[in-house]
């Protein structure tokens, strides 16, 4: 073979090695990038470090200055089961639970957690946690999760899909937590967010249309036919309306916390309020073990229902529906230790 043709091989090879390691280093680069942008952190969310879990962790903390947190959920839990042992013996229903009682309780296989999401407090937020918890390294940012999604039950667990033994099983070994509000702000929260916004049509057509038809003498047909005018009257004397949960059971959004988690039947470890969001929030994550890079997103929304704005809408409320009000959600009251608003005058 002739040197020239010898050396055009030579640099061929050349070539097309310096070309491979290239198209090498361009798929790494990328590879990276994509492993960066969904844990920039680089840290393994996936599952519990260590051998304590987050049960070992409450009970039995080994910082001492967790302590005083420590009695602080004590009592909360002791509430809870005062309050229940008080209304067994003066309520005469008594019933087991069943599969279908456990929807909203949503599990955490990995780090060993059950959480009982209530609406209008926070469990957009908390729901984007436990997809970041539970998805094994898909998601790092809870708020890269858009809001509907986090509420689109296939992309979260919940206790009810599971066997019996499996049931038993989780509820013996895992942390099982729920955050609560004060009733009545709650309920301002609901009416506020599915009655007062023009994009709630679902809500408008579902229940709107429904209450308006009960509750207003002389109602326009626009209004019968559209629901979206609801005033916050209309709406308490709906929830007061023995017929109402006689037909089915109210909206989660409006459901008593005793209704939708169970706290009688189920011993929660932790009780979280919303009045210490944030604070209560990171202290399930620091005992599930990823308090150090996983945060509750803070919240800068002015807009937020406040005491002032529930005693402002309790204002126009008559003292015999307020007194009817009350009494439906008296349990969640008591259990959760809030005290009887001030603006309330009861009968
Ligand atoms: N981090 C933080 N701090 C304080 N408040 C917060 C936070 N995250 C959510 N929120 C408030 O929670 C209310 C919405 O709750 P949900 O996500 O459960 O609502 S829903 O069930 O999905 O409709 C809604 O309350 P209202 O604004 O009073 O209606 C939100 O403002």
């Amino acid at each position: 073979m002739k040197p020239a043709l010898l050396e055009v091989m030579r640099m061929n090879r050349i070539c097309r090695m310096v070309l491979a390691t290239c198209l090498g280093s361009f798929i790494l680069v990328i590879f990276y990038f994509q492993i960066m942008r969904r844990n920039p952190f680089g840290v393994d969310i996936c599952c519990r470090k260590g051998s304590r879990s987050p049960l070992q962790e409450l009970y039995n903390p080994i910082q001492l200055e967790l302590s005083n947190t420590a009695v602080l959920h004590q009592m909360r839990r002791d509430q809870v089961t005062d309050t229940c042992r008080a209304n067994s013996a003066t309520s005469r229903k008594r019933r087991v639970l069943t599969p279908n009682d456990l929807k909203h309780l949503v599990v955490d296989e990995d780090h060993e957690l059950i959480y009982c999401y209530v609406p209008k407090v926070a469990c957009t937020n908390w729901k984007r946690l436990m997809m970041v918890l539970s998805g094994r390294g898909k998601y790092s940012d809870p708020m890269e999760i858009p809001a509907n999604e986090a509420h689109v039950s296939a992309n979260l667990k919940t206790l009810n899909q599971y066997s019996i033994p499996e049931i038993n099983h989780r509820l013996k070994s895992y942390m099982k937590f729920l955050f609560v509000r004060e009733p009545f702000e709650r309920l301002v929260s609901a009416y506020r967010n599915k009655f007062t916004q023009k994009y709630n049509i679902s809500f408008h057509k579902r229940y709107g249309t429904k209450i308006i038809k009960r509750q207003r003498k002389n109602a326009t047909q626009e209004a019968l036919r559209k629901g979206d005018d609801v005033k916050f009257e209309e709406f308490v004397a709906y929830l007061i309306d023995p017929h109402t949960q006689r037909e089915e059971p109210f909206n989660e959004h409006w459901q008593t916390v005793y209704s939708l988690c169970h706290p009688c039947h189920i011993h929660y470890d932790l009780v979280g309020k919303y009045e210490t969001l944030e604070e209560d929030s990171n202290y399930v994550l620091q005992l599930a073990g990823v308090g150090s890079y996983l945060k509750f997103p803070t919240y800068a929304k002015s807009t937020r229902t406040t005491d002032e704005m529930t005693t402002e809408f309790f204002q126009n409320i008559s003292l015999e529906h307020q007194t009817q009000l009350y009494e439906v959600y008296k349990l969640d009251f008591l259990m959760f230790n809030y005290s009887v608003p001030s603006y309330l005058k009861l009968e």
